[in-house]
């Protein structure tokens, strides 16, 4: 497999129970590189994203990750992971969250206050409270702040944009437009096409009958 791409998935098929939810998905992304994968409800999203995060095995093909397995401790390392479920504590605090998450991946001398995320996503009133008490999207924007927190080489986000302000929308396509800018690879999903108008340096891929399609003519 060849190393220096980011993401590599070679027909790979997944089925759940009786049905095929993934057929034949071929898809390569380069560091420094964003796609944006669109899908209605159901159609295999975030199938494909756990399967790219080693959360799940494909029934056939190969996926590799920055040149190695993706259930590889080292390549999980390097990757960022947003899916729909919270990581966070409820009853610790935001910081205490993020001084958790910093310590576990070894991130020396991380401060809140000084992560431009937190600022970008105007989290910074938000670090004392505890995660429970906040609204569904700050608790996301947290969630997106802990899942960046190591620099990831490779972050996974599954629908970013799905229960956020328009503000938060527009400051989260920020991030995610300045990660790839600095070499991070980028795989967002979205049952909503708007999203395309959020992420303009993005590839765009749709998945159609469990396969994928590039392009917006899909
Ligand atoms: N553990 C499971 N067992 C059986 N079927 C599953 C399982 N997880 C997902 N599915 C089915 O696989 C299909 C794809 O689900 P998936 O969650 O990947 O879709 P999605 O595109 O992310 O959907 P949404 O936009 O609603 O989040 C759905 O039909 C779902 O019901």
């Amino acid at each position: 497999m060849t190393e220096d791409l980011a993401v590599n998935v070679r027909e790979v098929w997944k089925r759940l129970r009786t049905s095929w939810v993934l057929r034949g998905v071929t898809l390569t992304l380069s560091r420094g590189e964003g796609l944006l994968v669109l899908g209605a409800n159901g159609s295999g999203k975030t199938t494909l994203l756990r399967i790219i995060a080693g959360l799940v095995r494909p029934t056939r093909g190969e996926v590799s990750v920055l040149g190695g397995s993706p259930r590889d401790p080292r390549v999980k390392r390097l990757m960022g992971v947003v899916m729909h479920h919270s990581l966070l504590y409820g009853e610790l605090t935001v910081r205490e969250n993020l001084e958790y998450y910093a310590k576990l991946y070894g991130v020396r001398g991380y401060r809140p206050e000084e992560d431009p995320v937190i600022q970008e996503l105007g989290l910074r009133k938000f670090l004392d409270r505890r995660v429970e008490e906040l609204s569904f999207g700050w608790r996301r924007r947290a969630d997106i702040a802990r899942a960046l927190i190591h620099s990831p080489r490779l972050l996974l986000i599954d629908e970013p944009f799905t229960g956020l302000d328009d503000d938060a929308q527009a400051s989260l396509a920020g991030i995610l437009e300045r990660l790839r800018r600095e070499g991070v690879a980028v795989i967002a999903t979205s049952p909503a096409v708007n999203a395309v108008k959020l992420l303009g340096g993005f590839r765009v891929a749709r998945i159609v009958n469990g396969r994928l399609v590039e392009g917006m003519a899909a």
